[in-house]
């Protein structure tokens, strides 16, 4: 990490390293204001295209577009709806078709701007686009800064699954502004804060720690808490993605959550019922009640897990999601599409402790089972 010496706010560098495809994450309050001259150097001519949704661009695309414009970039933008529901094939022909229309060419620019939504929706059209165009990241949401953002998963959900179709591809750039989380709703910053968790939960317990000690003053605004919670999740993510770009190993440690998450937010419709981030919270504390079930971690691991969440006012339980749910076959089927499945077996990640997460490939499902009935149960 190096602290940004040639421009005028107070920012943090981390670093992804790829090689020749290797890129900053510059992080701090206001760097929004320097997105122009940070882009600047990396365009061909000076004139990018914008994919951003509604809420987003309400808020902040003329401050961006202002930014561009005083570096000399011309710039289009295309809102797209918010929420998830975006992130499937109409959302992605929306913006593939007016980037095309745009005649954004092979050595321009996309732009992502806004949540975890836009940021994967307009790489996976920047990958595809005229067989692949460069983009920069400029996550808005806590979700899209700690995590979507770095490390180049892009792709949308299909009703078989969340992130189905999609491809690895790296943006050049990620510009984190912290000043933007103050528009958040306290739903959308707490979602993005179960990602948070997962960094603490998976490979660093004095993270956690801190969380536990911090998350309140973090919540309530705190600007400092804030970037170091932003910088320590992109420094954990960034190292374990130079570490396997891919997902042969490793980085599905960054997937703590996600499979039962995912199977939720399938099961939910990928509606408004439960955000990517909820899923990935109760998903965190089902892999942890797992765990423990198999005797792999503390009895007490999965009550520490719960009591943070419930403190931070988060959804912890099945039982705090709305509506109906399949039941434990069902959630086990919706799991069958996770990408991590192997030999059609489901792969888990567990946690031995709280900062002690790996990878799982032969668990018993009877005991999976077993926890979602009683957690369907308890609803
Ligand atoms: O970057 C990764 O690797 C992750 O798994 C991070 C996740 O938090 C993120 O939600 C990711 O998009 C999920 O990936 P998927 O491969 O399970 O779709």
């Amino acid at each position: 990490m190096t602290l940004s010496q040639a421009f005028d706010t107070q920012c943090e560098t981390v670093r992804v390293e790829l090689g020749d495809r290797s890129y900053d994450i510059v992080i701090g309050a206001d760097v929004l204001t320097e997105a122009g001259a940070r882009i600047a150097p990396l365009l061909k001519r000076p004139k990018v295209a914008i994919l951003t949704e509604s809420r987003v661009a309400g808020l902040h695309l003329n401050a961006l577009q202002v930014s561009l414009k005083a570096a000399g970039i011309e710039s289009t933008a295309l809102e797209l709806a918010p929420g998830e529901a975006t992130k499937g094939w109409a959302g992605l022909q929306q913006a593939v078709e007016w980037l095309l229309e745009q005649k954004v060419e092979r050595d321009d620019i996309v732009v992502a701007f806004g949540g975890g939504v836009i940021g994967d929706l307009a790489g996976f059209a920047a990958a595809i686009l005229r067989r692949g165009v460069r983009f920069v990241q400029i996550p808005t949401s806590l979700l899209a800064q700690v995590d979507s953002s770095v490390g180049g998963k892009t792709g949308i959900n299909s009703p078989q699954g969340k992130n189905l179709i999609g491809a690895f591809h790296q943006p050049h750039l990620v510009l984190a502004d912290t000043a933007l989380l103050g528009t958040l709703t306290e739903r959308d910053f707490l979602a993005g804060y179960g990602e948070v968790v997962k960094y603490g939960l998976l490979g660093d317990a004095a993270f956690f720690d801190w969380m536990e000690r911090e998350g309140p003053r973090l919540a309530a605004g705190d600007m400092a808490a804030r970037a170091r919670a932003v910088r320590r999740s992109c420094e954990m993510k960034a190292e374990i993605v130079a570490r396997d770009e891919q997902e042969r190993g490793d980085r599905a440690l960054l997937n703590l959550g996600h499979t039962f998450g995912h199977a939720l937010e399938a099961a939910t419709g990928y509606s408004d019922r439960l955000l990517h981030g909820e899923g990935v919270a109760v998903g965190c504390v089902l892999a942890f009640e797992l765990s423990s079930r198999l005797g792999l971690c503390p009895q007490e691991a999965p009550g520490r897990v719960a009591a943070h969440l419930t403190m931070m006012g988060m959804k912890v339980r099945l039982g705090d999601i709305d509506g109906a749910l399949p039941d434990a076959d069902g959630l086990i089927a919706l799991m069958g599409q996770d990408k991590k499945v192997q030999d059609g077996q489901i792969t888990f990640i567990l946690a031995r402790a709280i900062g002690e997460a790996f990878v799982a490939r032969d668990v018993d499902l009877s005991v999976v089972r077993d926890l979602l009935t009683e957690e369907l149960a308890a609803r």
